[in-house]
């Protein structure tokens, strides 16, 4: 009776080669399927391409070989101005080191994710309350991120990567940065939104995020499993 969906994501042999005088195969022939509502989280060691990963899923950067379906689309054949347009909505980012603009509000750092895609003002101004409150930052969303600390920092970075409904949202070592109870609060964060159906796909060094996947990856050498 019930109908498959399309995988929110649906890598195939997918490998990235960084060329130079010993060429550096940096992801090989990675096999990805992740569907709506998954906790994907991938460990791996040093210089084992997780970044690599990361960067060939969140179509900040393009595969030597291989296909990528994001949301049911192959992203081979995009011009530079859809592959951005499909990663501003498609995709959500939280980074280890926050990337937030410093100097402004935690609800203007959320708000940019909106206005850059053409969402009025004021509602803008709406969903990044909501998302703020969401993440348990609702009193502080007219506070300078520069005041704020590193865990209200990344709920501020998870609230942007959730407010315009995304795909998928992809976390670069997104307790990285901070000790273990704020680590605990994000993790926490990241756990609860999954819940409520959004898809998440974690690297991380850390087991205790990485025991959280309800699909737990390895990837060791550039090849995943
Ligand atoms: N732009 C690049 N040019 C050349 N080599 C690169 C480039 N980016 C990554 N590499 C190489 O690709 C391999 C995988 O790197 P990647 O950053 O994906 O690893 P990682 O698992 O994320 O490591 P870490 O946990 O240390 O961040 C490494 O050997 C790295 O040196």
């Amino acid at each position: 009776m019930s109908m498959q969906a399309a995988p929110v994501i649906e890598a195939r042999r997918l490998s990235r080669t960084f060329a130079g005088p010993i060429p550096v195969h940096a992801l090989r022939e990675v096999d990805l399927t992740v569907q709506s509502g998954a906790f994907v989280t991938v460990v791996g060691p040093s210089g084992s391409g997780k970044s690599t990963l990361l960067q060939l899923l969140g179509l900040l950067d393009t595969p030597t070989s291989g296909s990528y379906r994001l949301g049911g689309r192959e992203t081979a054949q995009l011009t530079e101005g859809a592959r951005c347009g499909l990663r501003a909505t498609a995709i959500g980012f939280v980074f280890q080191s926050f990337h937030l603009l410093d100097g402004r509000t935690a609800r203007q750092n959320v708000e940019l994710a909106l206005l850059y895609r053409g969402v009025g003002a004021r509602s803008a101004a709406e969903r990044a309350r909501g998302a703020l409150e969401r993440v348990g930052l609702g009193d502080r969303a007219d506070q300078r991120v520069r005041t704020m600390s590193g865990g209200e920092r990344q709920r501020v970075a998870i609230a942007r990567a959730v407010v315009g409904g995304p795909h998928v949202v992809l976390c670069d070592e997104p307790t990285g940065s901070l000790d273990s109870t704020n680590s605990g609060l994000v993790m926490d964060l990241l756990v609860d939104l999954n819940r409520d159906g959004t898809t998440i796909i974690v690297i991380t060094h850390d087991e205790a995020v990485a025991s959280l996947g309800s699909q737990r990856l390895a990837i060791i050498d550039g090849v995943l499993r």
